[in-house]
């Protein structure tokens, strides 16, 4: 079964709009594990203009689930995962000025400077996976790093799933059965909803987990977040 970790930073986009604590994001991350979901995922970014440093800190010990932190390895973005020590960190090349993530990383280009940051995290227990493209190639490339899984960047998949384009799905399956057979373990996220996940999951070989935060926190403004995870677990089953 997928795993489901739910992405909390909007949570944190709507209490910073007032500079209080409502919504209150740690209790939202417990809340959220209480209705199912299997991890909770976070991605701190330079600005902190939705998730702090401060929350990363603090939802550590609280959390029961497998916590993911997402980001640019700058050194402020290192130093506050070897601290925090979660589950996994997902390494995402991030452009500092980027409405959100818009691209994966060049693993071919960027190799060394992976590896040696993989090796890192890896020495202090912390399982890795990095955000890539729909490529084979990239892959390869990955499987190079030292990492233990990669991150399929799904908007191409979730642009063309909204356009009606099913096939768009089939280079994340070639590159799933590329990674599980390198050894890798498989994430895939961004733009995923209640209205593509089950496809991407069915067609998708190996998928380890997905990480999801957009479109299940705006669904959850409608639904409610209890029947929301509990519609994405049923997906994913
Ligand atoms: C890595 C990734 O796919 C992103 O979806 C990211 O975690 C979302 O970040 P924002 O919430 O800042 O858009
Ligand atoms: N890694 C992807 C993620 O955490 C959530 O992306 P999105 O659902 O907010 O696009």
């Amino acid at each position: 079964m997928t795993k489901l970790s739910v992405n909390i930073n909007k949570i944190a986009t709507l209490r910073n709009a007032r500079g209080g604590n409502i919504p209150n994001v740690l209790q939202t991350a417990l809340d959220i594990e209480k209705f199912g979901a299997q991890g909770i995922t976070v991605h701190p970014r330079p600005d902190e203009r939705h998730i702090r440093y401060s929350d990363v800190r603090e939802l550590k010990p609280l959390l029961k689930t497998e916590f993911n932190i997402e980001g640019n390895p700058v050194k402020k973005f290192i130093d506050l995962v070897l601290e925090v020590k979660p589950a996994q960190v997902t390494l995402v090349p991030d452009a500092e000025d980027a409405i959100t993530s818009n691209a994966g990383w060049d693993t071919v280009k960027h190799r060394n400077f992976l590896k040696e940051i993989i090796l890192e995290f890896k020495n202090n227990g912390i399982r890795t996976s990095i955000f890539v493209d729909p490529e084979i190639n990239q892959i390869e490339g990955a499987a190079q790093t030292g990492t233990d899984r990669i991150e399929l960047y799904t908007e191409a998949y979730a642009l063309t799933f909204a356009e009606g384009h099913k096939a768009g799905v089939k280079p994340y399956a070639e590159c799933a059965r590329k990674a599980h057979e390198l050894g890798l373990g498989v994430n895939a996220g961004h733009d995923l909803s209640l209205e593509n996940l089950k496809y991407f999951n069915e067609e998708v070989p190996f998928l380890d987990e997905v990480s999801i935060g957009h479109a299940l926190i705006s669904e959850a403004l409608y639904l409610g977040m209890e029947t929301t995870v509990k519609r994405y677990l049923e997906l994913l089953k």
